[in-house]
């Protein structure tokens, strides 16, 4: 189905003043194979090259899978575009060396200590005005994008709006989570508004742009330097729950038709871990039509169709995996994203909160919003923890205090709260800013230590 023609005519639905329909339109599903046109007839019949595309577009294949992965993997979208996208200068270092973004993990640009993290809220610097590009500092990650082997955790702060250029990663997939301030951003394949409690996931080589339109902003960015996020099987829970497919979204084809205007807009591309800018002479963001399965797409957390225990003791976090990317080995994840939904809490006879924990994987945390259930205090909105592989970590003592003495009645488990995990199957490496932020919290271990020792060699029950 075309979404954005309905009743439009041909000259109505660009970027501008004259549009007609709702830029913020969505298709709505999972993987589908899709198709949209700004403009009714742009997309060629019955093949992808013609001779001459409808309108005089240009027709760019971009590949998000190798040409010969199976059917049931393969991934790739047609644009049909006023220029094609190589009509560009050449790429040029941009501001080599002091971008703060890593794509190698290793002992020459990061550290590792196996020790408890945390980190107080990253601040937003207002006065020193700052773009998504320019705001995104790496926190740590694994690998290698050279190998395709790995991911990345980024912060995001930012202040201001890209203006006039674009951000492409040429070395993995981003899902970001926007934590404070929506992000307008503009895509090749259209527009996505994404709010706190939204998640974005932008694959390998789409061009997007930035917009802030409640000022200063904040998220965290996982990104993977292979394969693709897919929805989690779902086994005996059945066909239904946890993300549902058809809650995801996808915009519809929206194109700006602007120059020739020399060096108007730049290009920053992330390749290898460094990012490189060219300059060209018109807006990226001028695909006309589209078609394909390779698009990015949101989704908003509170869809999520909560399971959990409805008897006795603390289920595995893996039931709220909301997407995850798999690694060769089946059901170990390159990168889990798990979400800590509101919802209600009933087992009985059950230590509730999360329970202690030493994990094979490596847990990377964060906070959009309210409070986090093992947490009672020093996790907060903004900031992040990291609870290495075979790390111990858990609630913290005020939280098996409470555990352990409350009555069990029915309850909800922190309403307004939601906080996620990115956990991946790779131990991380963390860069020299993470490691001495003036944020991070120093007195971490400490809220373990009063936890109350109750062990009593008479007492059985
Ligand atoms: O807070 C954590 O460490 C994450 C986590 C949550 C949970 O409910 C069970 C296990 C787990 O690692
Ligand atoms: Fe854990």
């Amino acid at each position: 189905m075309l979404s954005s023609d309905a009743a439009t005519p041909p000259e109505a639905v660009g970027l501008g003043p004259k549009e007609l329909v709702d830029p913020y339109t969505y298709h709505d599903g999972f993987g589908n194979h899709l198709s949209s046109e700004a403009l009714r007839g742009a997309l060629p019949v019955g093949q992808n090259t013609p001779q001459v595309c409808p309108y005089g577009l240009y027709a760019e294949q971009l590949s998000g899978t190798a040409f010969t992965v199976g059917r049931s993997g393969n991934q790739r979208s047609w644009l049909y575009r006023i220029h094609p996208s190589v009509m560009h200068r050449p790429f040029e270092p941009y501001r080599p060396g002091s971008h703060g973004i890593v794509g190698t993990f290793d002992a020459r640009t990061t550290e590792t200590t196996p020790t408890q993290i945390r980190w107080l809220p990253f601040p937003i610097n207002e006065n020193e005005q700052t773009d998504f590009v320019d705001g995104m500092r790496t926190i740590g990650g694994a690998g290698d994008t050279a190998l395709k082997s790995g991911l990345a955790v980024h912060i995001y702060t930012a202040s201001k709006s890209m203006d006039k250029r674009a951000f492409c990663n040429s070395d993995g997939d981003l899902l970001i989570v926007p934590q404070q301030g929506r992000l307008d951003i503009a895509t090749e394949f259209g527009q996505i508004m994404a709010a706190p409690n939204e998640i974005v996931v932008i694959q390998r080589g789409i061009r997007f742009c930035v917009s802030l339109p409640d000022g200063p902003s904040r998220g965290y960015i996982l990104e993977v330097y292979d394969g693709h996020f897919e929805l989690p099987d779902l086994g005996p829970i059945g066909a239904n729950g946890l993300a549902n497919p058809r809650d995801f979204q996808t915009p519809v084809a929206r194109y700006e038709n602007t120059g020739p205007e020399p060096a108007s807009w730049s290009i920053v591309n992330k390749y290898q871990g460094d990012l490189f800018v060219a300059q060209q002479d018109h807006s990226p963001f001028d695909v006309v039509a589209w078609h394909g399965n390779y698009a990015p797409y949101k989704y908003n957390l509170a869809n999520f169709s909560v399971i959990n225990s409805v008897s006795f003791d603390h289920v595995d976090p893996s039931i709220f995996t909301v997407l995850t990317c798999k690694s060769a080995h089946p059901g170990t994840a390159v990168a889990d994203f798990v979400i800590f939904p509101p919802r209600f809490e009933v087992q009985m006879n059950t230590f509730r909160p999360p329970y202690f924990h030493r994990n094979c994987m490596s847990e990377f945390m964060g906070l959009i919003r309210g409070e986090y259930e093992a947490k009672k205090g020093g996790f907060l909105p903004g900031g992040a923890s990291l609870h290495s592989m075979m790390t111990p970590h858990g609630p913290d003592a005020k939280t098996v205090a409470n555990a352990t003495t409350r009555e069990l009645l029915p309850g909800r488990v922190a309403d307004g709260t939601q906080a996620f995990m990115f956990e991946s199957m790779f131990q991380l490496r963390l860069t020299k800013w993470a490691v001495e932020h003036k944020q991070r919290d120093h007195d971490y271990y400490k809220a373990w230590l009063d936890i109350p020792i109750t062990f009593n060699p008479d007492k059985s029950a």
